[in-house]
């Protein structure tokens, strides 16, 4: 599908072959992003991870995220992961099921700062989740397509700051300053635990500390700032929607949640212990789990637009140069021919079956394409098998009853946006038994 919206050529493509082609196989032209005049190029923000187009600065950052999040790497992360998944189930047990869905936020934010800048969150109010979501806020607000008259009529930009209507280019101005500085304070506290000796590990700890000629280059700090900036806005927020969804479906569909927890126990309670990554292996019907809450609701379900930085012919239909394209992973996640019943929450679907033709991966869809694909990919899926482990292993999830004692049925209910975000559903969420809690209580303790 194509169209003009906004003064911007735009083909949204729904079929995964097609992405292939033109994000992946096609990839020297299809890896910049738009770049769009108020929320990039007024505010200065051509460095920005999301913004920067396919040039050797971006093709830097990239190789120092590989570096961090390529498959073996991510084993370093495996003991916050752990750490940080007993936590988020001691303070889920401490909470009010209201406060189901403040937890698992609060837990992708504390280890997103932990793993970026070393940092350890205050679990209320804290500084720099405030800064961090207060960039998130402008830089949506500066982005928002239409808001922005000069978004649709470039030559707006042009305009002397002093013109009467040009306060967008004294807001971008200001806006872009502010995100600077925003972005400045986690990195300047990272860097001076290092020169004080008391960092924590963290990703810019070990970039800054890197002794490879090879990256040195003069800018070599500001690219580190840049790139560890980029994991709270990308890594947060999918991290949360995905575990709001796993707690959606555990809500709906008990008898999937009793097959995963006696999976999760035949690994574990021979030992009386809590699972751990070395488990991931031994819990295959988990990992349909993690396949189906992908695939069921992908956390980014437009990915992020691709835009072109050429003319190009494709199956004879001309696109020119700074064409978006959006892959829409949501519709190929739910194309009824690839998996039958889309709508249904079926982690089954995923398991092999004599005589059934075995459906897709997910995992091939709902990262991105090509260049551009999501580089924090193996490093989500750790996360998010912990977390899921770690709930089923302590926690069950149930069905609110109503005041007549009728159990009521949470609805499906989505934000708008890069990311999408389930709404609060009534449930209740209670320690599997007092053993369990004794356990989550105990690993609590001796952790701190
Ligand atoms: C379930 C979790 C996640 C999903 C579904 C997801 C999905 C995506 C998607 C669809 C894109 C756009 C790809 C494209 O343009 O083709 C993306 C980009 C990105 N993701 Fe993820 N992501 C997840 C978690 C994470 C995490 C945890 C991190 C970091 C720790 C991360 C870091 C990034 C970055 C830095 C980009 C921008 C890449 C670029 O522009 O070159 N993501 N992600």
């Amino acid at each position: 599908m194509s169209f003009h919206i906004l003064g911007r050529r735009v083909v949204i493509i729904d079929k995964p072959s097609v992405a292939e082609d033109l994000l992946t196989r096609r990839a020297l032209i299809y890896s910049d992003r738009h770049f769009p005049p108020m929320g990039g190029e007024l505010m200065k923000r051509e460095h920005n991870m999301f913004y920067i187009a396919y040039n050797d600065r971006f093709k830097t950052y990239r190789r120092l995220l590989h570096r961090e999040f390529n498959p073996s790497a991510v084993k370093n992360f495996w003991s916050t992961q752990q750490s940080e998944a007993r936590s988020l189930v001691s303070n889920i047990c401490q909470a009010d099921s209201e406060n189901l869905f403040v937890c698992v936020q609060r837990a992708a934010a504390s280890l997103i700062m932990k793993i970026s800048f070393g940092y350890t969150i205050d679990n209320d109010n804290d500084h720099f989740v405030f800064l961090a979501e207060s960039s998130l806020k402008l830089a949506y607000l500066a982005g928002a397509p239409g808001r922005w008259l000069v978004d649709s009529f470039p030559i707006l930009r042009f305009l002397p700051d002093w013109f009467p209507g040009a306060d967008f280019k004294r807001k971008a101005k200001i806006w872009g300053r502010k995100l600077d500085n925003l972005s400045i304070e986690p990195h300047h506290w990272a860097q001076k635990q290092m020169v004080s000796g008391t960092a924590e590990p963290s990703f810019t700890s070990r970039l800054l500390n890197l002794d490879d000629e090879r990256e040195r280059s003069p800018d070599y700090d500001d690219i580190v700032r840049h790139t560890a900036g980029s994991l709270y806005a990308a890594g947060v927020d999918t991290l949360a929607a995905s575990m709001k969804v796993f707690f959606y479906a555990m809500t709906c569909n008990p008898e999937i949640q009793r097959k995963a927890q006696e999976e999760v126990d035949s690994v574990t309670s021979a030992e009386r212990r809590l699972p751990t990554l070395e488990d991931r292996a031994s819990m295959p019907y988990l990992e349909c789990i993690l396949k189906e809450v992908l695939r069921w609701a992908p956390p980014a379900p437009m990915g992020l637009a691709h835009c072109s930085s050429s003319d190009d012919v494709y199956k004879g239909y001309f696109i020119p140069a700074k064409t978006s394209v959006y892959a829409n992973i949501w519709a190929m996640t739910h194309d009824e021919d690839e998996y039958p019943d889309p709508y249904l929450f079926n982690p089954d679907r995923f398991l092999a079956k004599e005589g059934e033709r075995q459906q897709k991966d997910p995992r091939g869809l709902v990262y991105g394409f090509g260049r551009r694909l999501c580089p924090g990919s193996h490093f989500a899926e750790f996360y998010l098998f912990i977390q899921m482990a770690t709930c089923l292993a302590i926690l069950d999830v149930f069905k609110d009853v109503d005041c007549n004692g009728v159990c009521i049925d949470p609805k499906a209910e989505f934000s708008t946006g890069l990311t999408t975000h389930m709404a609060p559903f009534p449930c209740i969420v209670k320690p599997r038994s007092r053993d369990s809690l004794a356990m989550i209580q105990n690993d609590h303790i001796a952790s701190c």
